[in-house]
């Protein structure tokens, strides 16, 4: 251990800490618990030479998501494996590359709609669809259970992919729904410690199970980049010269073509990587939230009524639309609560130190791998004062408007903040309000509510639950 590194468990020789790495609780909670003995910066190996950096609680998260020396993204083999062994896309990638490409990407995802109101008619389309779906379910059993189990994947990328590919799927489309699952049991399989484990290339090559039983499938990426590189294809044979570009594809295909003499970053396979980049960020988590969401809403069903009724008073008979956002602050207090609560992306994305720096005082060497427990934010005493409690008007002033703690941070903070943040809020925002206007949920008759325990994996969602569903005249 260099000196002045951070205090933390030693493990063995050779092998570090890996062999220990907790496998059987969130990842994010035994890296919590692991602050609790040796403090908010704790330091521990992973093999013999990397450096594995755990960051926990307001003061030291935030201090780390402004150091911008730790805004590198690790480059271990099974972190480049879901594309093409390179670093491509937008997750994994950094410096000037990085610096490229989310700029491109955000500059466009905007135009086109991201954060927007110009995408809330196609937000509405999949809301309408969805409530239709949901009462159909809820009427064709007896008892009104309706199983939720990934119901709201497909609402969630088909948004996604009007502003990428332009084109939209049926709920019920069976390879689609295919598609969806695979990014979701790969987001299920590991956590990010084991994925930055580094291991050789060669060890790959010769034991080609290796990353699978480390959590890492990447297989489940195959059909992935397929559908996508096939929508890329298409993109280009229905488009003639001078037309205007639909969606992303079209205009990054456009970037491609104008960079082709320079040493350009845009090229096909990173138009891949970055696509199934937004697929892997932004279905689970966001789908995830609004499950969450009802889960809630079952737990405390007082609350539910409470959104429901100030919904009533400003919407009307229509359902709720962006607009009335700001007059539906006790909705929006309920919405950051159950975000401040559930924590979908605990442990965010694991930054890289890109040269040595100091943390509250400890020496990170160059190339450790430092990862942010965003969800000791979320959950901090000194910010949040009983933060297991949960208590929407903690987000509401003396006046009864939304107020946003600094320690509300589930998309991150500092110049690596999550891309789609705007988009997964409106969203969000728009599902939650027209479910509590529309429905009622409710436990399963002589069922305690279900549990509010996330599943284990890269990101944390709600186990599949059912509830009672009852439809709402209005
Ligand atoms: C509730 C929904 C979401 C949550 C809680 C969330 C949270 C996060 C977090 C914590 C990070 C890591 C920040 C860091 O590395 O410090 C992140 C990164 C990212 N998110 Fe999200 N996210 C959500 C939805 C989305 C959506 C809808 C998209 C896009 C379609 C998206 C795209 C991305 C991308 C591309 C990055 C990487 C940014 C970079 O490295 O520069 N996310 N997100």
């Amino acid at each position: 251990r260099p000196s002045n590194f951070p205090p933390g468990p030693r493990g063995v020789p050779l092998l570090g800490f890996a062999p220990f790495l907790p496998k059987n609780e969130p990842f994010f909670r035994a890296m919590q618990k692991m602050a609790e003995k040796y403090g908010p910066v704790t330091g521990f190996y992973l093999g013999p030479f990397l450096p594995f950096i755990s960051v926990d609680g307001h003061k030291a998260v935030k201090e780390a998501l402004h150091n911008n020396d730790l805004n590198g993204r690790p480059s271990g083999t099974l972190v480049i494996s879901r594309t093409f062994g390179k670093k491509l896309g937008l997750l994994i990638v950094d410096g000037d590359f990085w610096q490229e490409q989310r700029r491109f990407t955000l500059r466009h995802l905007r135009d086109l709609g991201f954060g927007k109101t110009s995408i809330e008619d196609q937000m509405m389309g999949e809301i309408s669809d969805l409530i239709l779906d949901i009462t159909g379910a809820a009427k064709s059993d007896p008892d009104h259970i309706v199983d939720f189990k990934a119901i709201f994947t497909v609402s969630v990328f088909n948004i996604l992919w009007a502003i990428i590919g332009g084109k939209r799927y049926q709920r019920d489309d069976p390879a689609f729904k295919q598609l969806l699952a695979n990014v979701d049991l790969f987001l299920r399989g590991g956590n990010i410690a084991q994925v930055v484990i580094p291991v050789p290339a060669f060890l790959v090559r010769l034991f080609p199970s290796l990353p699978s039983r480390l959590g890492v499938k990447d297989e489940l990426f195959v059909p992935i980049q397929q559908f996508i590189e096939k929508s890329i294809d298409e993109h280009v044979s229905t488009r003639s010269k001078g037309d205007a570009a639909r969606d992303f594809i079209d205009v990054y295909l456009d970037e491609m073509e104008k960079q082709l003499e320079n040493d350009s970053t845009f090229t096909k396979k990173q138009l891949i990587a970055s696509v199934q980049d937004l697929f892997t960020a932004g279905s689970d988590t966001s789908s995830g939230t609004i499950g969450f969401m009802v889960l809630y809403m079952i737990n405390y069903p007082t609350i539910q009524q409470k959104i429901r009724e100030e919904i009533e008073n400003v919407c009307g008979d229509s359902l709720p639309s962006l607009a009335h956002r700001a007059s539906l602050p006790f909705t929006d207090a309920f919405i950051t609560e159950v975000m401040r609560m559930s924590s979908v992306a605990p442990l965010g994305i694991p930054h890289l130190a890109m040269k040595e720096t100091q943390l509250l005082g400890f020496t990170i060497p160059k190339g450790s791998i430092v990862s942010v427990n965003i969800n000791s934010m979320l959950q901090d005493t000194v910010m949040w004062g009983d933060p297991e409690n949960f208590r929407p008007e903690r987000h509401l002033d003396a006046d009864g408007k939304l107020f946003r703690n600094e320690a509300f941070t589930p998309f991150g903070i500092g110049k690596r903040i999550c891309l789609g943040e705007s988009l997964a809020r409106n969203t969000v925002f728009l599902f939650t309000a027209a479910l509590a206007k529309t429905f009622e949920f409710k436990s399963l008759p002589n069922k305690p509510p279900p549990t509010l325990e996330p599943t284990i994996g890269f990101v944390s969602g709600p186990q599949p639950f059912k509830a009672v569903v009852v439809p709402l005249v209005h």
